[in-house]
C-alpha cells in the first residue's frame, strides 16, 4: 500500500568499506535552543556563532520573534537583540514548535509568568507528547491552561498577572522540566527554587550566570541539587556566544566508526561537558579506541577532539544512574551493542518512552527487522551482538517522526551484512540537516530507498 504522505522519502544505507576522514558536526542543540532564548530575552546585542540550524532551533527562533527580539544573520554569525527581561510582546498568532520538545516546553515556561495569551501547535509527535510536567508546575505559580484532553497540544497558557515564585522537586530527571520552571521564575518577584534530585544537563544553568541571572547553586545532604534563582533582575547580552559541537550529533559518526571494519574518523571541536558525556564512557568500557584529544575550554564549556578507530565491542550493564547523561544516545548505543561479544544491558530508561517517539519500543522494532537479537523490558532493553555483523540488516525500519531512529538505523546499515531501509529521511534535518552528506564524505553509501 502506498503510504498516505506522499512527501515519505526513504533512504537505504549499506556496507561500503571502512569510514574515514576528519569531520565537524553541527552545535549544540540544547545550547542553540538557550542561546536564541537568553538572547532574544536579555538587553542588548548578542552574537552567536556555531549556531545549530536545525529545524527544532529555528523555530524556537522564530518564537522570539514572534514576542519581540530581533535576530538576523552576518556570514556565519547570528546576531540576536533581545527585548529585555520581563518585556517580551504577546504573539500575535500560534507558535508553531515542529518536532521540538525543548523548544515548547522552554517557551512555554518563559512566558508562563507573563500575563498574555501564548498558543502551541507542533507536529503528530509533538502533539502526542507529555506537556504536564511543564504545565504542572506553571499551574502552580498561577498560569491559566486550556489543552487536549492529557496536557497535549495544541494548547494555551495565560500567565497571572504576578506570578508566584515557588519552590519545585523535579519529579523525573528532566532538564526541559527544570528549565522551564526557572525561566518562568525569570518574570516572577522572589526567588523561585528547583530541586533536582538526580542531576541532568545543567545548560540553562551555566548560560543563565553568563547572562548575569542572579543564580545560585547548592547540593544537599541527599545529593539534591537546589538551583535558586532570584527573578525580575535584569538579563543583559552575552555578547560573544560560542556553540560547541553537539555529542548528541557526534554519536553517529562515533558509533559508525566503531563498528565498521577499518574505520579511522577524527571528529572535532565536541563538547565535553559531563552532564552530555554519558556515551563515551559506556563505549570506552566496552572497549572503543576513542582517543579524547586537545581537550579545551571554550566558551566556559570543554570541547575536544575524538580520534575514533574501528573496534571490537564487548557487552556491558550501563548502570541506571547514567541515564541522564546520554539519555539521546540510547538508540545509536543499540547499534554499537549490536556488534558487541555479548549481552549490553540498558536500564533506568522509562524517559525513552516519551520522546519523539517511543523510543525503547522504536529501537525494539528495529531491531527485530534486522535480526538483531535483544529483549525489550518496561524500562529496560538488552541487545546481544554479533561482531563479525553476519545475518544482520535487511530490515525496513519505520523513523515515526524520530530523528535519532532514522540515524541510528542508517548507522546499523554501514556496517550489518545486509542494506537497512529507513522508512523517511526529513526528521533528521530537525537536529542534524548534514549528517547525510557528512557520513557520505566519510565513506558511507546511503542512497533513496524503496517506497514499500
Ligand atoms: O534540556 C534539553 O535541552 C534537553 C533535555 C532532554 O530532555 P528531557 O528534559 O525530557 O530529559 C533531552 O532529551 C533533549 O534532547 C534536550
Ligand atoms: C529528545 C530530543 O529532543 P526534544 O525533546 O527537544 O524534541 C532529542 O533531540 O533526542
Amino acid at each position: 500500500m502506498q503510504p498516505i504522505d506522499q512527501a515519505f522519502r526513504p533512504l537505504a544505507s549499506r556496507r561500503a568499506g571502512a569510514l574515514t576522514g576528519r569531520v565537524r558536526v553541527p552545535g549544540d542543540k540544547s545550547i542553540s535552543h538557550r542561546a536564541f532564548l537568553f538572547g532574544g530575552l536579555a538587553a542588548g546585542t548578542t552574537r552567536i556563532s556555531g549556531l545549530l540550524e536545525g529545524e527544532d532551533v529555528l523555530a524556537t527562533g522564530r518564537a522570539m520573534a514572534a514576542m519581540g527580539a530581533r535576530m538576523k544573520k552576518d556570514g556565519d554569525v547570528w546576531i540576536v537583540d533581545g527585548v529585555g527581561n520581563g518585556a517580551l510582546l504577546e504573539p500575535d498568532g500560534v507558535i508553531d514548535f515542529g518536532n521540538a520538545g525543548t523548544g515548547v516546553r522552554l517557551t512555554m515556561g518563559l512566558v508562563g509568568s507573563y500575563d498574555f495569551a501564548a498558543t502551541f501547535v507542533g507536529d503528530a509527535s509533538l502533539s502526542r507528547r507529555p506537556m504536564g510536567r511543564v504545565l504542572d508546575p506553571l499551574r502552580l505559580m498561577g498560569v491559566q491552561v486550556v489543552a487536549r484532553s492529557g496536557d497535549r497540544l495544541p494548547l494555551s497558557i495565560h500567565g497571572p498577572r504576578v506570578a508566584a515564585p515557588i519552590s519545585y522537586r523535579v519529579p523525573m530527571a528532566s532538564a526541559q522540566v527544570k528549565s522551564a520552571v526557572l525561566l518562568a521564575g525569570l518574570n516572577a518577584p522572589g526567588v523561585t527554587t528547583v530541586i533536582e534530585p538526580v542531576a541532568t544537563r545543567d545548560h540553562t544553568e551555566k548560560m543563565l550566570l553568563g547572562f548575569g541571572a542572579k543564580l545560585d547553586v547548592t547540593v544537599d545532604a541527599e545529593g539534591a541539587r537546589h538551583i535558586a534563582l532570584e527573578g525580575q533582575g535584569p538579563l543583559s547580552a552575552a555578547g560573544d556566544l560560542t556553540v560547541p559541537g553537539d555529542p548528541s550529533s557526534a554519536a553517529f559518526p562515533l558509533v559508525a566508526a566503531l563498528i565498521t571494519p577499518g574505520s579511522d574518523v577524527v571528529i572535532e571541536n565536541v563538547l565535553m561537558n559531563p552532564t552530555r558525556t554519558g556515551l563515551i564512557e559506556t563505549l570506552l568500557e566496552m572497549g572503543a579506541s576513542i582517543e579524547i584529544a586537545d581537550r579545551r575550554n571554550e566558551g566556559g564549556e570543554d570541547v575536544a577532539d575524538l580520534h575514533v578507530r574501528h573496534s571490537q565491542l564487548k557487552g556491558v550493564a550501563v548502570p541506571p544512574e547514567r541515564a541522564p547523561s546520554m539519555i539521546d544516545e540510547y538508540p545509536v548505543l543499540a547499534i554499537a551493542a549490536a556488534f558487541a561479544d555479548g549481552t549490553t544491558l540498558m536500564q533506568g530508561l522509562d524517559e525513552l518512552r516519551v520522546k519523539e517517539s517511543d523510543r525503547l519500543s522504536a529501537v525494539a522494532k528495529g531491531l527485530e527487522a534486522n535480526g538483531i537479537s535483544h529483549v525489550e523490558g518496561k524500562d529496560s532493553l538488552s541487545v546481544t551482538g554479533r561482531p563479525d555483523g553476519k545475518g544482520l540488516g535487511g530490515g525496513r525500519v519505520d523513523t515515526h517522526l524520530d530523528h535519532r531512529i532514522a540515524m541510528s538505523f542508517l548507522v546499523l546499515g554501514m556496517a550489518s551484512e545486509a542494506p537497512v531501509t529507513i522508512d523517511d529521511v526529513r526528521m533528521i534535518a530537525t537536529s542534524f540537516p548534514e549528517f547525510v552528506a557528512m557520513m557520505a564524505g566519510l565513506g558511507a553509501a546511503l542512497e533513496p530507498g524503496s517506497r514499500n
